[in-house]
């Protein structure tokens, strides 16, 4: 895989046109995220347009509910043939169980591959404070996150969603067939906002990551191909 394959980039806005666009100024972009702004305001259009396109696709709506919910928006979401589709870890053993049946039923009454399932582990927004003080996580944060992960692993699922941070600790415990995907990633010359457990582009893939998810840093750049380019420098040149 060539390192831009490895960049998945997020299409966090409200409209048809807003994405088209971004699509159109980053054509070297093979994967594209579609999360809950776009999917919720536009609903699944996007898919189509992203697959005419021959572009890969993470439907990223981070599914957390009681078993039976999480079931049916994933047997839904299989429908559409996209490539990776979140689950929060959290939303316990049996929603992940019964995702990843639903998953299979899904892909096969859309006629489609089913996707790769991924569990979001702890979002890259929280640090260790937010995770004992606000979420009465009594565990140190790495620990939580591998926790996650194996829960997620145990059930069936494909991968998992984590900061750079813990990627390393996840690959040794989770093996190599294990995705891990990396948001939180900042280069040095972009501005962290709400982040909390960021790292470069470089150094996230050093540390195990298989695909990196970097928004702002790309699309509200000035020029989002040239910040696309100067990340696929740097990765290149750690290779
Ligand atoms: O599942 C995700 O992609 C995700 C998980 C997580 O823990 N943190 C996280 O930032 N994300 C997503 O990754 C993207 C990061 O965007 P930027 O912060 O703009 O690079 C957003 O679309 C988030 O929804």
């Amino acid at each position: 895989m060539s390192v831009s394959d490895r960049i998945i980039v997020p299409l966090d806005v409200a409209t048809e046109a807003d994405a088209i666009a971004l699509i159109e100024k980053l054509p070297q972009v093979s994967f594209w995220k579609v999360g809950l702004e776009l999917f919720v305001s536009r609903g699944s259009e996007i898919l189509r347009i992203l697959k005419n396109r021959e572009k890969r696709i993470f439907l990223d709506l981070k599914f957390h509910d009681i078993p039976n919910t999480v079931a049916g928006a994933t047997r839904a979401a299989a429908t559409y043939g996209v490539d990776l589709i979140t689950i929060h870890a959290v939303a316990g053993r049996e929603a992940l169980k019964r995702a990843v049946a639903a998953s299979d039923e899904g892909a096969k009454a859309g006629g489609c591959a089913p996707p790769k399932l991924i569990a979001i582990t702890l979002l890259t927004s929280l640090n260790s404070r937010d995770l004992a003080f606000d979420l009465k996580v009594p565990i140190e944060l790495p620990e939580y996150a591998l926790q996650m992960a194996l829960l997620a692993q145990e059930t069936g699922l494909h991968g998992a969603v984590c900061s750079p941070h813990e990627v390393s600790q996840l690959r040794q415990v989770c093996g190599d067939n294990f995705i891990l995907i990396c948001p939180g990633v900042r280069p040095k010359w972009s501005v962290i906002g709400d982040q909390r457990r960021t790292m470069t582009p470089g150094e996230a893939i050093k540390a195990g990551a298989d695909y990196l998810v970097i928004g702002r840093p790309i699309t509200t750049a000035s020029n989002p191909l040239d910040a696309w380019e100067k990340i696929c420098d740097e990765l290149s040149s750690i290779n």
